[in-house]
């Protein structure tokens, strides 16, 4: 018997039962266990089954004409049954991905307090910071494994959203459960409800949050501390993701917890891996290897230094000194190209800031600062990456320039949603004529070149954290290290599609982010020995590990518990 066979001991019944979203099945609870729960007069009828119940959702988000109000049914759906949410979810990944996660998830997060039904996750709130641990203690959370955390200043390219983010811990842990497979029941979203500096949702009588200008300095900190300590007496063993704090934030508390927690943060490490994999395979069609690249970076702040870092270190690690790797890489803020003596330099840009030496000789359209294009031209970078949320950055001027001295550039725009992205993938091939390799963080439509569709790889942390997770629940790792994102983002990398044609995809398509998952889960949990952060395993177990892992969107059968 197939452990989905094995009866479920259930203790609760009628109405309780079926607004239990982990345990309602609707309308496929068989008759016996309408019986035995006393369910018959609360559903139609015929018993119905998964296939039916996915059929029919389906075309009802179908029906809908706009992406938000699909999101809103779908979440609907999510807190009434979510055995049914993630079976639709998986059986049509790619439809669906777009709707609970990365675009629509932007607009939900801004349109939180005007549609939300039901509660889902947890709110920690500045004014009940004293009761923390109180409201961690409550025995519905004994089961959580993994925790995603924002504090909603940073929400994609859309700035601070307040309460309102807790749209995205919500869709990165569906995106566990969709893709690694994570038990929803283990699963805990969490917003860290600091107060808002977004003056529209301050005035807005409708926002749900606290509100109050966001808590800063030693107040925020002791805040988070207050958090992380609650977090780990309550479970010690929890893996916890960081996801979408603004840039003063988000590299200090990874630094500061790292060591006291599993914990990771997303838009740093994820997004560095992610981005590595789709160079890497870009480096295999356009012939220059990662070391003869010539790399410009716009937007060096939490994603770009993420990205800056992990690209040096694997440069460094096949064969430059760190200095030679340095002087391959130009990063762009919002001052222009980072130099020794600007104003606003941040402690995590120093590997990327040139030396004045460097810019000495070149040709600059005014004398006090040197923009994109200034340093497009100047250094003719194969590759150019986007992590500044600002839209339209990458004109046609900037990428013409580019295209001019690179057969195959490279150009990743990967601010999301798709209202912040540097440029649009049409746009580039025609600007390119058709010779770009893109990767855009938010879902594109396909472009036409020479006449035929041609899929836009969508680099999007989506493709690593799902099996980071899963590596550390698999093989129960202690802490997470960077070597264990860089084995992520190789065996990312080793995944892409053979570059026969023309326009080669870089990644594997969104439709296979299953299977993205247990490979991934695969290099981090080796990783994870060779950097001794777990316990051992022999090579022969962990398919077996990892498989246990994983939950499957079916019904189980039920028996009342005695
Ligand atoms: N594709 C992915 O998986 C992925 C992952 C993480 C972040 N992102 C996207 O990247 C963007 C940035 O995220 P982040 O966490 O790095 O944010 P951040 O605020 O930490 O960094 C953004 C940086 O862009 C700079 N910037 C702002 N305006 C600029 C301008 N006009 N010119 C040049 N630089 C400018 C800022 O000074 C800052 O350093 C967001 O849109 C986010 O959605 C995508
Ligand atoms: O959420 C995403 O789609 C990717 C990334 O984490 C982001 O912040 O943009
Ligand atoms: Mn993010």
């Amino acid at each position: 018997m197939s452990s989905d066979q094995i009866p479920l001991e259930v203790d609760i019944e009628g109405a309780v039962l079926l607004t239990n979203p982990l345990l309602n099945k609707g309308t496929a609870f068989t008759d016996e266990e309408r019986t035995a729960f006393s369910l018959h007069g609360l559903l139609p009828p015929r018993v119905g089954t998964l296939d039916a119940q996915v059929a029919r959702r389906l075309q009802a988000v179908r029906a809908f004409t706009r992406d938000l109000d699909r999101y809103v049914f779908l979440r609907g759906l999510q807190d009434a049954n979510e055995t049914l949410f993630y079976a639709l979810l998986t059986r049509h990944l790619t439809e669906m991905l777009p709707l609970i996660y990365t675009p629509t998830v932007g607009q939900a997060c801004e349109q939180f307090s005007h549609y939300w039904h039901f509660p889902r996750g947890l709110f920690l709130s500045w004014p009940h910071r004293d009761i923390i641990n109180q409201i961690l203690a409550h025995p519905r959370y004994d089961r959580i494994e993994t925790i995603v955390v924002s504090d909603g200043e940073r929400i994609l390219g859309l700035g601070d959203q307040g309460a309102g983010g807790m749209g995205i811990p919500i869709g990165k842990l569906s995106i566990y459960t969709a893709c690694a497979g994570l038990d929803p029941a283990t699963t805990l979203p969490i917003l860290l409800d600091t107060g808002t500096d977004n003056a529209e949702r301050i005035a807005d009588p409708l926002y749900m949050g606290w509100k109050h200008e966001r808590v800063r300095g030693a107040d925020y900190d002791a805040f988070i501390e207050t958090f992380i300590s609650a977090v780990t007496k309550r479970w010690p063993r929890v893996l916890l993701q960081w996801e979408d704090f603004a840039r003063v934030n988000a590299g200090p508390l990874l630094e500061r917890y790292r060591d006291r927690l599993c914990s990771f943060n997303d838009d740093i490490q994820g997004t560095a891996a992610v981005a590595a994999a789709t160079l890497l395979a870009g480096t295999k069609v356009s012939g220059i290897s990662l070391c003869d690249q010539r790399f410009v970076l716009f937007g060096a702040g939490t994603a770009g230094s993420g990205i800056g870092r992990m690209l040096l270190d694997l440069m460094v690690h096949e064969g430059l000194t760190r200095r030679e790797a340095q002087d391959r890489f130009f990063a762009v803020d919002r001052h222009g190209l980072l130099v020794e003596g600007m104003a606003d330099l941040q402690s995590f840009q120093a590997p990327f800031v040139k030396s004045r030496a460097a810019v000495a000789g070149w040709q600059l359209a005014r004398p006090d600062r040197i923009d994109l294009l200034d340093t497009v031209r100047n250094v003719r970078p194969t590759v150019l990456i986007g992590v500044s949320g600002q839209p339209g950055a990458f004109t046609e001027d900037i990428i013409r320039s580019m295209a001019d001295s690179v057969e195959r550039p490279l150009i990743f725009p990967l601010s999301n949603p798709l209202s912040r992205c540097e440029a649009t993938p049409a746009d580039l091939a025609r600007w390119t004529g058709g010779r770009a390799l893109i990767g855009t963080g938010s879902p594109f439509p396909p472009v036409v070149i020479d006449g035929q569709p041609v899929t836009v790889n969508q680099t999007n942390n989506a493709y690593i954290f799902p099996g980071v997770g899963l590596a550390v629940h698999a093989v129960g790792a202690r802490r997470i290290s960077d070597a264990m994102f860089v084995a992520a983002a190789r065996a990312l990398a080793a995944l892409a599609p053979k570059a026969t044609q023309a326009h080669p995809k870089l990644l594997p398509p969104v439709e296979g982010l299953r299977d993205v998952a247990v490979a991934v889960a695969r290099a981090v949990a080796l990783q994870a020995r060779a950097d001794g952060l777990c316990a051992g395993f022999e090579d022969e177990e962990l398919d077996r590990l990892i498989a246990a892992k994983r939950w499957e969107p079916v019904y189980r059968p039920y028996r009342r518990s005695r």
